[in-house]
């Protein structure tokens, strides 16, 4: 008579034990999330909205310092190109705005070093996401930006293999959210966003030039971008947003991403770890239009000077806008073999190094761009080669990491 009883008191108490459980893993992960992204929660958010010092922060710094400056919001200004584009800017006396989501791509406390670099030069970065429609209303609200240097995306080419949700996210949602309040703005801001020299995909023909097709990319990544370019057409035609796509060829130098190959095998070579230079097959050599970021900041200068004004407002088309596509390069591949015996000898260290096919996951063999159009059109002329673009990456890799010393942990 008593075993039921008994089995059912058991029962009871696995099931208040199970609820016990299950609360805390919740609890849990409530403060996880809260610790870990503490301004995610649209109370906080809110609460951001409304403080004054805020506020303050980002007249101060959308305030052109020149007369008939530009009032300009940069999107990834934490970035390496935005962060660029932002001291360019700001230094010849327009009003700079940054935007960015401080995500964990790459290690944030560079993302952070970069803030620290632009807040002394006067340029206040906004913490949030592009895909935050309440949050740009409310810039756009405080400051009337005359420009969008757009350069928030998720990048990285190989990256896209294991998280492919957030190139969706960032760079077709979020280009998507930043074009739905710009065309509502009155006057509308004119856009200069970033493309990508991955839109050339599988192209055989060199150099790439912008007339050339662009529908078989290689990459998801790649695809975002080609997303990006076709979105940007519609949203000129549509709402007369004036907007320019840059594609950028593999930009390197200091302050850069550790997630591409040449600051890597830097920080891999001085720890004296393997390297994999990749070829194609049959031996072929993979090659890079390595484009150092001086270069590419004045490509970016010089399409936020020529670009037109948009011409609707609160949404409406009034007339024909502005469209344009350039190539940002160096047109000057160099393979990828070179780069790193240009590395080896900056850094006096023999690199552990092996060759091996590149994988399928989305690289290219080559790039070569035709930069014609953006020298006539942007007046744009590269000038820094891959020697003397590294030479100041290791110098200021080796001033920024101490790798013998005081701060290495890269
Ligand atoms: O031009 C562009 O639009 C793209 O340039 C870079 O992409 P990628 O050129 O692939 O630059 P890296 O990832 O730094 O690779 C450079 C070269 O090194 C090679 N590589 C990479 C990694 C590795 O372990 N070994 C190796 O040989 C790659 O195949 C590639 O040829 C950026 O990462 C993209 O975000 C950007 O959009």
């Amino acid at each position: 008579m008593d075993k039921p009883l008994n089995v059912n008191r058991l029962r009871t108490h696995f099931s208040l034990i199970k609820l016990i459980a299950w609360t805390c893993i919740f609890l849990g992960l409530i403060l996880f999330f809260s610790l870990h992204y503490p301004h995610s929660s649209p109370s906080n958010r809110l609460k951001y909205l409304e403080d004054s010092d805020w506020k303050y922060q980002i007249l101060n710094s959308g305030r052109p310092k020149s007369r008939n400056g530009f009032r300009v919001l940069v999107t990834g200004a934490a970035g390496f190109v935005g962060m660029h584009v932002s001291t360019a800017l700001r230094q010849r006396g327009d009003g700079v705005v940054g935007l960015d989501n401080f995500n964990g791509y790459y290690e944030k406390s560079l993302k952070r070093a970069r803030e620290d670099l632009l807040k002394s030069q006067g340029v206040f970065i906004v913490e949030g996401d592009i895909n935050d429609g309440v949050l740009l209303t409310k810039l756009f609200k405080l400051v009337k930006f005359t420009h969008v240097m757009h350069l928030a995306a998720q990048a990285g080419v190989r990256y896209a293999m294991k998280n492919p949700g957030s190139y969706v996210h960032s760079n077709i949602g979020g280009f998507v959210s930043l074009l739905e309040v710009c065309k509502l703005m009155n006057p509308q801001p004119a856009i200069v966003w970033a493309s990508s020299s991955s839109v050339y995909g599988l192209n055989k023909k060199v150099p790439f030039s912008e007339i050339d097709r662009t529908d078989n990319p290689s990459s998801l990544y790649a695809a975002t971008k080609k997303a990006g370019e076709a979105i940007a057409h519609t949203y000129n035609h549509i709402h007369g947003l004036s907007i320019t796509g840059l594609r950028f060829f593999t930009v390197y130098g200091p302050w850069g991403r550790p997630d591409m190959a040449y600051f890597f095998f830097t920080r891999d070579i001085l720890k004296g770890k393997q390297i994999s230079v990749f070829e194609g097959l049959n031996g072929f050599t993979v090659s890079r239009d390595f484009t150092y970021i001086d270069d590419i900041v004045k490509g970016c200068l010089g399409a936020l000077d020529t670009a037109t004004k948009s011409t609707g407002s609160g949404g409406v088309k009034e007339g024909p806008a502005q469209l344009r596509v350039y190539n940002l390069g160096n047109t000057s591949p160099v393979p990828v073999r070179k780069l790193v015996n240009i590395l080896e000898k900056l850094l006096k260290v023999k690199a552990n190094k092996v060759v091996s096919p590149m994988p399928a996951n989305g690289d290219v063999l080559f790039t070569h761009a035709n930069i014609s159009l953006a020298r006539r059109e942007l007046g744009y002329k590269p000038t820094t080669d891959l020697q003397s673009g590294l030479k100041k990456f290791v110098a200021w890799y080796l001033d920024y990491y101490k790798p013998s010393g005081k701060k290495s942990s890269v």
